[in-house]
């Protein structure tokens, strides 16, 4: 049957993916098929689709009838998928206990159930999770063609950023240095790094900084990647003028070390700097923030600002690519 496909890499695929059925926009009852270096999403409706996706019509084969938790409740449970785990957020913990139960139960290739128990909190902004199924909060995470090992209750982490990332990876060029100041477990390090960039990962919480190390070495890029445990404003004197990339992703408090991101930039560099604001004014508070820091030693000129997701009642996260010039 001729329906209406997304088309993409496979290295994109499952971010693809995830933002597809974020918008639920999959049909679910054709298959998922990889052709000659392609992988073809179904979709349910073509106009709905992003513009920058590529939509074609091609023959998908229909999918053998699955059980879903919906099918077993009754109702279409939310949740994310992060490796074999699914993570859900109910304050209700019977409702908890019912959806963990058919997720587990259903045709789905899911183990592992964890409910949200806080919000991120404290410097390493790591929350509390209930396990309501499986063995451990460690999963298995792939983004975009890397692989990452985390424990969710020991590292912050979180899949939504994954097409963010990408786009940041994307303007990568070889040979750059890239350093990134609150690193985690390597989300941006890692594909940076694959790009051929020699990069700098610091987190101040040491369990993020061994699953850094450990994922550099499951995807081949050990060599390029030095992971440091530390406060990032301790480790900025050794790398003065030295990258030619800035990532800054600790949105709430990044002003506060943008005169480390100062010290660290070399000549010419791209700061792609995190924030959470309210929508009246999202960018405004970061870009002034930057250029109290940068000038007039450098040259300050905003490239893109960019809505990543909306975070809370009338508060986006955004982002900021800002070059830094003198
Ligand atoms: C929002 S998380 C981002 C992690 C990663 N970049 C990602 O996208 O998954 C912020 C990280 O900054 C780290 N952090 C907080 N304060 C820090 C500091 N002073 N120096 C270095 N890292 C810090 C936290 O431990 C946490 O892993």
């Amino acid at each position: 049957m001729e329906v209406p496909c997304v088309r993409v890499a496979p290295a994109a695929g499952e971010a693809t993916r995830r933002d597809l059925a974020d918008a639920n926009l999959i049909d679910d009852g054709y298959e998922i098929a990889v052709v000659d270096d392609d992988l073809y999403i179904p979709v349910t409706d073509p106009d709905a689709v992003p513009d920058d996706l590529e939509v074609v019509t091609r023959d998908a084969t229909e999918r053998e009838t699955q059980t879903t938790p919906a099918d077993l409740l009754g109702f279409d449970p939310s949740y994310e998928r992060l490796g074999e785990a699914a993570l859900i957020d109910e304050d209700d913990s019977d409702r908890a206990r019912e959806i963990a139960d058919a997720i587990v139960d259903s045709d789905l290739p899911l183990e592992t159930v964890l409910n949200k128990a806080s919000k991120v909190k404290g410097e390493t902004r790591v929350r509390d999770w209930e396990l309501l199924a499986g063995e451990s909060t460690a999963v298995v995470h792939r983004e975009y063609g890397c692989e990452f090992g985390l424990d969710l209750a020991a590292v912050y982490f979180s899949p939504r950023l994954a097409t963010e990332r990408y786009r940041v990876t994307e303007q990568v060029q070889e040979d750059e240095r890239a350093f990134d100041m609150f690193a985690g477990v390597g989300p941006f390090v890692v594909p940076v790094a694959k790009r051929g960039a020699e990069v700098v990962g610091v987190d101040i919480n040491e369990t993020a900084i061994e699953y850094l190390r450990e994922n550099a070495r499951r995807n081949d890029v050990d060599d390029r990647v030095t992971a440091i445990c530390d406060d990032v404003r301790e480790v900025a004197p050794d790398y003065e003028d030295w990258a030619d990339r800035l990532v800054m992703n600790l949105p709430h408090s990044a002003d506060e070390f943008l005169t480390a991101a100062v010290t660290i930039a070399g000549d010419d560099c791209v700061l792609h700097y995190y924030d959470i604001q309210h929508e009246d004014d999202p960018f405004g508070p970061g870009e002034r923030a930057i250029r109290a820091a940068a000038e007039p030693d450098y040259g300050v000129t905003v490239e893109t600002k960019r809505v990543v997701r909306s975070y809370a009642p009338h508060e986006l996260n955004v982002c900021l690519d800002v070059r830094l010039e003198r």
